[in-house]
């Protein structure tokens, strides 16, 4: 893509030409009277007429000069123009370029050139106040996140600790993997804060360009980016959908973007003094690429949580809200066989909003219609049949979600 030149600065620089060429020909003109009267040995209307020569001369220069800068001026517009028109996703771009900056001034990022496609990938940033995820909100994987602080955040940000050694560096590729909902992103965003590190959340979608050649200079944006912001991770979804294993029937052009995708990260795994990791989260480790599983030697189970770590991530979902004091949370944790921890979260909202549905049914009773503006002083606490009556609405719609699933491979 040619560089943004603004109409201000490509009229200053025609008007600068102009007064230039304007100069020069004044001082021509000038000069040729001068010798006027010096000439002696030519007749006067020969040396008049030469001068009008070479007036005309510098003029035509001066207007062909002037007629061609005008029309490259006016095809770079028309041709910016058109590949604008043309484009679909012009306004999201710009959008995206807008969203990067805004979000460059929250990260405090100052004095650091970016290029338009590393704008386009800055988009992807995630603003720092909206990572509110701490290791103290994940419940149950207590192991897990012991092992990640070991072996990835402490080589990370302690790399001064093993300049010399190739066995203990920070690794450039994490694979968290498991069922959806059990915290692999909480996990993942949890992670960057606390290595201190800017956390690119990479949507496939941007990286994806119409035009050839554009989605290469877009994945090698994403390094560069990186490298410019680091410490930084680079997260991505279900990692299986962009890098999964190459087939013949790949496009030509998703196979250049996942072999130049690889060849930066290697850029990155052979210079031990780079703060950037890639981490990758995918329900489907088996269709991953092999090379890239290579690249991910760190890898992390998330799995489904267990009775004990239910009942730990009920209670702690619970923690801050109004919840009687005497709830068993041993006895939710049996009675959520199968649910991830995003089904309990749902559960507890469930919860939550079936304590607010029977204080409005009852406050519609005492007051009618005008129930909404006497004060709720008297709500009473989340109890257990809140929380059962939860339990039981996700059970029911991940059953009901089960059978048309089964009933969609039948047809
Ligand atoms: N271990 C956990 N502790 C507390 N909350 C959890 C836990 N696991 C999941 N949740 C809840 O479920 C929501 C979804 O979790 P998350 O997005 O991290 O799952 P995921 O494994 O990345 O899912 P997917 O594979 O669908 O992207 C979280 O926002 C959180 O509310």
């Amino acid at each position: 893509m040619a560089a943004p030149v603004s109409l201000d600065l490509l009229k200053e620089r025609f008007f600068e030409l102009i007064e230039f060429v304007k100069s020069k020909l004044d001082v021509e003109v000038n000069a040729d009277t001068n010798l006027l009267p010096n000439i002696t040995s030519q007749p006067s209307h020969q040396i008049a007429a030469e001068a009008v020569t070479r007036r005309e001369l510098i003029a035509k220069l001066v207007s062909t000069l002037i007629g061609t800068t005008a029309s490259i001026g006016l095809t770079y517009f028309l041709v910016k123009f058109l590949t604008n028109a043309l484009d679909p996703t012009h306004k999201e771009k710009q959008k995206a370029r807008e969203r990067a900056e805004n979000m460059l001034k929250k990260l405090g990022v100052k004095d650091v050139k970016l290029s338009d496609y590393e704008l386009c990938i800055a988009a992807n940033l995630v603003d720092p106040l909206s990572m509110t995820v701490s290791w103290d909100d994940i419940g149950g994987l207590e192991d897990t996140v012991e092992q990640i602080q070991d072996t990835v955040i402490f080589p990370f940000r302690r790399r001064d600790l093993f300049p010399h050694s190739n066995l203990v560096q920070a690794p450039k590729g994490v694979l968290l993997y498991g069922p959806p909902g059990c915290g692999k992103t909480m996990i993942a965003k949890a992670t960057a804060k606390a290595a201190g590190a800017r956390f690119i959340n990479l949507q496939i979608s941007s990286l994806v360009d119409k035009w050839y050649g554009e989605s290469q200079k877009r994945a090698e944006a994403v390094f560069s980016l990186a490298l410019k912001l680091q410490p930084s991770i680079i997260f991505i979804d279900e990692i299986d959908s962009f890098l999964r294993s190459r087939t013949g029937n790949d496009h030509e052009a998703t196979l250049m973007i996942k072999t130049q995708f690889m060849s930066f990260w290697d850029g990155l795994i052979t210079d031990p003094s780079c703060q950037v990791m890639i981490m990758g989260a995918t329900n489907r480790p088996q269709d991953v690429d092999a090379a890239i599983l290579r690249r991910m030697p760190c890898t992390f189970k998330i799995g489904m949580p267990g009775r004990l770590q239910r009942a730990g991530i009920i209670s702690l979902i619970m923690e801050g809200e109004q919840v009687e004091e005497n709830i068993d949370f041993y006895k939710l944790g049996d009675l959520t066989e199968g649910f991830s921890g995003s089904d309990l979260k749902e559960a507890c909202r469930m919860a939550a909003l079936n304590r607010v549905h029977s204080y409005v049914s009852e406050a519609r009773r005492t007051y009618g219609e005008n129930y909404c503006d006497q004060v709720a002083t008297d709500m009473r606490q989340i109890n257990l049949q809140d929380l059962e009556f939860g339990i039981n609405k996700i059970r029911i719609s991940k059953q009901t979600m089960t059978d048309s699933v089964s009933n969609i491979q039948l047809d």
